[in-house]
């Protein structure tokens, strides 16, 4: 009989984060937040419950300065107040975690614990455990600054999938002067019930792995959304039955097969050709060119701006440069063969549009959106000083250390500067766009007044 019972791959428990690129934080006194909570006997959730000050901050009380003493609720990655869970082998996502017992919404269910390393650490190990074949991925972010990398050594938290639709979810706590990640349950978990959360985590390029998280509104792969993805082309079965996916095309059309390189590269065989042929025929409108329209980022913001821009675009040309604002998108060709990418590349039809931008009405709007752009800079630059003290106190350049009301400061600042941003590009869009209708609403005032005048000769 066969007593060998399968195992997940070898990985080291652990149930503190190890810091091995810097030292673990050391709270300092004046730091510590002392709650105003008392423990009565006859009413336990006195030792801070839900009122606690610092459980409403995702701050854990610190031994010995609690006023809760033994009795303090508020130390739950302290000590470790896991949910009972189990491991268990999913059908085609490897090793997944499960529900022991009833869990209720908002429960803390159990700490991410991983290896604390810098994001250059982290990409650099990603690329690594990539080449090294390495197919889950288990480094999450932490802050601006730092990721957690329970590859090599974890908790049980590592084996917990990703899901479109999860019961559980993510949240940072400060505990003890530094953050750490624990898993809550987003609503009644019952016994036997498979653990999942959002992995919104940036994913480091590699291989694109297909979720099957069978959820509805399932994206499709995970990481679907961060900006490694946008690389990527092709689902594969691996031999433990898990989809992978290399080099996924920004479109999704209805053929789905290779191409050869003849085609990719637009020779005479292909459907597609490169930029500049006649054959090509894009399939993204104009609206979505628009958005991907690259020289308006980088107007410059000043008076001479129109000048600028006659520069920057006076060497674009093209087949279709006369026929529309933003002409044809260009196709990189895919050096593995693969069908060619339609890029968001944009050529201008520069005549058109410097004489729009050109127009007095034009000038003076956007003149006056950039008034407001460069208050908001001056606002948020304000702020940053304020909050800088804070942050060269705390040694780590994010705003996890400043009051909640400089923050919210701080976020107003930053709404302020970004809507003023937004106005002044949406300006300068309309103006390019619109203009065509200012001056045929021009020729018609024209009109109206000839013919008045017309009227009143005769
Ligand atoms: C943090 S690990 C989770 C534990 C992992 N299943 C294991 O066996 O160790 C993340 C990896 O699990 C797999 N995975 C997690 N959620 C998945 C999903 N919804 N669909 C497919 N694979 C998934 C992927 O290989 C991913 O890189």
């Amino acid at each position: 009989m066969d007593n060998e019972v399968e195992q997940p791959p070898p990985y080291i428990h652990i149930e503190r984060n190890e810091f091995s690129y810097r030292k673990h934080r050391k709270q300092k006194e004046e730091d510590i937040n002392i709650c105003i909570c008392k423990y009565t006997p006859d009413n336990p959730d006195s030792a801070c419950g839900y009122q606690c000050l610092n459980l409403l901050t995702s701050t854990e009380c610190t031994p010995g300065y609690c006023p809760c003493g033994e009795y303090c609720k508020n130390q739950r990655f302290q000590k470790c107040q896991y949910a009972k869970t189990r491991l268990f082998k999913t059908g085609g996502r490897g090793w997944g975690l499960l529900a022991d017992e009833n869990i209720k919404a908002g429960q803390f269910v159990i700490e991410y614990c991983g290896e604390v390393i810098s994001w250059r650490e982290a990409k650099r190990r990603s690329h690594a455990y990539d080449s090294e074949g390495i197919k889950d991925a288990y480094i999450i972010y932490l802050n601006a600054d730092e990721s957690i990398d329970a590859t090599r050594k974890g908790s049980l938290a590592r084996f917990i999938n990703h899901s479109c639709q999860p019961n559980c979810e993510t949240r940072k706590w400060y505990v003890l002067g530094e953050v750490r990640v624990g898993i809550f349950a987003k609503q009644d978990i019952p016994v036997g019930a498979e653990l999942s959360y959002n992995y919104n985590f940036e994913w480091y390029g590699g291989v694109m792995v297909r979720c099957l998280c069978g959820a509805t509104n399932c994206s499709g792969f995970l990481g679907a959304k961060s900006r490694g993805f946008q690389e990527a082309a092709y689902v594969w079965e691996d031999d433990d039955g898990r989809f992978s996916v290399e080099n996924v095309p920004l479109y999704d059309s209805d053929d789905d097969e290779p191409t050869s390189l003849s085609e990719a590269m637009g020779l005479p065989n292909g459907r597609g050709t490169l930029a500049g042929s006649s054959n090509w025929t894009s399939p993204v409108s104009d609206i979505e060119v628009l958005e991907s329209v690259e020289p308006l980022d980088s107007i410059p913001m000043d008076a001479e701006f129109i000048d600028n821009v006659k520069r920057d675009i006076s060497t674009s040309s093209g087949p279709h440069a006369n026929q529309s604002n933003f002409s044809q998108s260009t196709v990189r060709p895919n050096v593995r063969g693969r069908k060619p990418k339609i890029q968001a590349r944009t050529q201008l039809n520069v005549s058109l549009i410097t004489e729009r931008l050109a127009s007095k009405e034009a000038q003076e709007e956007i003149l006056a959106c950039e008034e407001t752009s460069k208050v908001g800079a001056a606002q948020l630059s304000s702020v940053y000083d304020e909050i800088r003290p804070a942050i060269e106190e705390h040694e780590r350049d994010s705003q996890d250390s400043v009051s909640t009301s400089l923050a919210e400061k701080w976020i107003q600042a930053s709404c302020l500067k970004y809507k003023a941003d937004f106005d002044l590009y949406s300006t300068i869009i309309r103006n390019v766009a619109l203009a065509p209708k200012r001056a045929r609403q021009k020729q018609k005032e024209t009109a109206l007044v000839e013919n008045g005048l017309k009227y009143l000769e005769n």
